[in-house]
């Protein structure tokens, strides 16, 4: 008797990690248990995915949704419907702009319910870093964080201090001994921090004015001593964001002396210049700033070479209120969670050719493995049954009223994309087709194997 599965997905051309083939997969129990040319057995559902390719489900590494305590700017509902929409399966919060930020376990469980009663898809949780909280390390790793994460400059939320040098240092001895990776968004606080003033007192509040407040050697400086005290402990560290070739270069050359470094670049890095920020104004202000055309050149440059660990989003979201003034006043963050994948299969794969393993990688099996998620970011036999499923040269022109989040503004509004997410499946369970979700929240908290 031939075998019936929860899900066959026949004939799409699968994107593996050896490379594109076509071939049907199925899913049974939530995961992939077959992969065939032709599968013979039946199941409860059928895909017919001739014609279109077949992805992992994403993981973004790198998102605020601000829940608990800022669910005006954004929502765990909101944003992983969003989320699905581009084709993800998963996402890990970042401790801040929630409210409380995530700082100690119980901060960490009020969040946890959230996700649990709202998110569509599954999540895990950053633990954050602060001055405050040295004694707080071991408790979050208890309740499953990822990672933890500390800004060298000043966050944005006066909440979420920033990680003076001692932190710095006696949190990566304690995060070494522990187990769990360090990410630290890199930028120089007291040049930044004395530039902002400058500005500031002189009127000088125009995106130029911000670029220059924030220029290259703030991140590249910050980068080159994060690394040195990693280095010192031993302690795993990722530079977050990261949006300068230079920087991108020592971390390279870190670990090829063995430093346990990677870095994770955003889309927007790779796709946006300078003069694109200052045509768009204000919703294209993040922290660092998008840089000029040459050192995009060099970016992906970089991510040919494989340099880059993974690709996220960082989306980071605000009330439209607070992006409505001065450029060098108002709130710095993007909102991107729904456009990475069509990003880079545009301006990546159709555009410069970069492979769709590639692609596939950096968005989904590397920031797994990197955090030691079982199970996840790959269509292999055992893993989880997640899928998107992508016209890949469908265009369409991204309208505000396509984008799931709480607030319909992004940079990428008007921007025309060749790539369409079409269907996403989580565990083997459609949760977005044809432009809608279609599934009630199913997502499960992801804990690392630590
Ligand atoms: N508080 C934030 O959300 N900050 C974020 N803001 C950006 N990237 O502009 C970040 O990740 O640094
Ligand atoms: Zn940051
Ligand atoms: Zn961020």
């Amino acid at each position: 008797m031939s075998k019936r599965y929860d899900l066959i997905i026949r004939q799409g051309m699968l994107v593996c990690p050896d490379g594109v083939k076509k071939a049907d997969v199925a899913v049974d129990d939530e995961r992939i248990v077959e992969i065939a040319e032709e599968i013979s057995g039946e199941a409860k559902e059928t895909i017919d995915a001739s014609g279109n390719y077949v992805f992992p489900g994403a993981t973004d590494g790198h998102v605020h949704f601000n829940d608990p305590g800022r669910t005006e700017w954004e929502t765990i509902a909101t944003g992983s419907n969003a989320l699905a929409a581009g084709g993800g399966v998963a996402y890990f919060d970042m401790p801040l702009n929630c409210n409380p930020c995530t700082l100690d376990a119980k901060n960490f469980n009020n969040k946890l319910a959230v996700a649990q009663r709202d998110s569509l898809v599954d999540y895990g949780f950053w633990g954050g870093l602060t001055p405050k909280n040295l004694d707080k390390l071991e408790e979050l790793a208890e309740c499953g964080v990822v990672g933890f994460k500390a800004f060298s400059c000043f966050s944005g939320i006066t909440e979420f201090e920033r990680m003076d040098d001692y932190t710095a240092l006696v949190g990566m001895e304690k995060l070494a001994k522990l187990g769990y990776p360090l990410m630290v968004h890199c930028e120089n606080a007291e040049i930044v921090s004395a530039l902002t003033a400058q500005a500031l007192a002189n009127n000088k509040t125009t995106v130029r004015d911000y670029f220059a407040a924030h220029s290259p050697i703030t991140e590249i400086e910050n980068v080159s001593r994060m690394i040195s005290y990693a280095e010192e402990t031993g302690c795993k560290l990722i530079i977050a964001h990261v949006s300068t070739a230079r920087a991108v270069e020592l971390v390279t050359q870190a670990r090829n002396r063995g430093v346990d470094v990677s870095c994770e670049t955003i889309g927007h890095y790779l796709i946006l210049t300078d003069d694109d920020v200052e045509r768009m104004g204000t919703v294209a202000k993040c922290s660092p700033p998008i840089r000029d055309a040459q050192n995009q050149t060099k970016m992906w440059g970089k991510l040919f070479n494989g340099e880059f660990t993974f690709i996220s989003s960082d989306h980071s979201p605000c009330d439209p209120k607070l992006k409505d003034g001065e450029f060098l006043k108002v709130w710095g963050g993007i909102s991107a969670c729904q456009t990475t994948l069509s990003s880079l299969l545009t301006h990546g794969y159709h555009e410069r050719k970069v492979p769709l393993a590639d692609i596939a990688k950096l968005t989904a099996q590397n920031v797994n493995e990197v955090f030691k998620i079982p199970g996840k970011g790959k269509i292999a036999l055992g893993f989880d049954g997640d899928f998107a499923l992508v016209d890949l040269n469908q265009e369409f022109t991204l309208q505000a009223e396509d984008l799931f989040y709480k607030h319909k503004a992004s940079p990428y509004v008007g921007s025309t994309f060749r790539g369409n997410i079409i269907q996403t499946i989580l565990r083997g369970k459609t949760i977005f087709k044809d432009g809608k979700v279609v599934s009630k929240p199913i997502g499960k908290h992801l804990r690392p194997l630590v």
